[in-house]
């Protein structure tokens, strides 16, 4: 779904407003309001610095912003993810939210099986059967391209590019209605990440899955974001359709952006 086929009926899943981070007298991130709704995924670009992992880590409630609200559409309704109990925004971590890091070892039990990192999140939601465990966790290293018989294989013995795989699997097994990635093809190679990239936007349509994924590279917008954010210096300076954005950006940083893409 994209922002032009959302039915008037749909209330937004995420909303933020007016959310800012400082560092001391540091910028991180400042007054950055947006919605979300379910089945979209927003891409949120700009240089080393301009603030997309400060606000990622505020969003996700990793980090507490100074002033905003992070506002989710939970099952009693919409909630404020940033005055809730710690012990509330943990369990929405394990269940409506999931986190995908830019480096698999921060998102993985390295000393864990590959079928263990699958199923263990599973059983952090009450699953008890051993059987349906591994045979979900099969089907979930079998979604990711990871072959059944590597599933009690440690993810150390894996190479960069399954262990991202295995770190999506984990992530999405217990089907959350968030996902935030951080750079979820950065440190790959490229035509490793090529595939990567087929495999999300695969995976993100089947299961109309809402995502906010942050990125420096453009490609991975292109492909998989319906809206574009673009920070500089910890402000959004455009945000529209991400083929709008990138056809015709309006500020001139996002034109240097694009162009200096084209370039390469
Ligand atoms: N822990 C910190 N202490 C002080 N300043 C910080 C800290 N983390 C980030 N900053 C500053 O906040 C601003 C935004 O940094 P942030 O890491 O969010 O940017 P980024 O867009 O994610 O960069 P990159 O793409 O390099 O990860 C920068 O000026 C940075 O120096």
């Amino acid at each position: 779904m994209t922002a032009h086929d959302r039915s008037l009926s749909d209330r937004p899943l995420f909303q933020v407003q007016n959310l800012s981070k400082y560092y001391g007298a540091r910028i991180g991130c400042a007054d950055v309001s947006f919605d979300l709704y379910p089945g979209e995924v927003l891409g949120i670009v700009g240089e080393s610095g301009s603030g997309k992992s400060t606000l990622l880590s505020c969003l996700a409630g990793h980090m507490a912003p100074d002033t905003g609200r992070v506002i989710f559409d939970t099952a009693l309704g919409p909630r404020d993810t940033v005055t809730m109990g710690e012990a509330e925004r943990r369990r929405m971590g394990r269940t409506d939210w999931a986190f995908v890091h830019q480096n698999p070892r921060d998102g993985l039990r390295m000393g864990v099986s590959a079928g263990g990192n699958v199923g263990e999140r599973l059983m952090a939601i009450g699953a008890r059967h051993y059987g349906d465990i591994r045979d979900k966790s099969i089907d979930w290293l079998g979604r990711v391209e990871i072959a059944a018989d590597r599933i009690d294989d440690r993810p150390r013995a894996f190479s960069g590019g399954m262990q991202q795989r295995l770190q999506i699997a984990r992530n999405l097994v217990t089907g959350p209605r968030l996902v935030f990635m951080d750079e979820p093809t950065g440190g790959l190679d490229v035509s490793v990440q090529a595939r990567l990239l087929d495999l999300l936007r695969g995976l993100v349509r089947e299961m109309g899955l809402s995502a906010i994924i942050v990125t420096h590279d453009l490609a991975v917008v292109r492909l998989l974001a319906d809206r574009l954010m673009v920070m500089k210096g910890g402000h959004v300076v455009e945000q529209g359709l991400t083929d709008q954005v990138l056809d015709d950006p309006q500020h001139a940083y996002t034109q240097l952006l694009v162009s200096s893409v084209l370039q390469v």
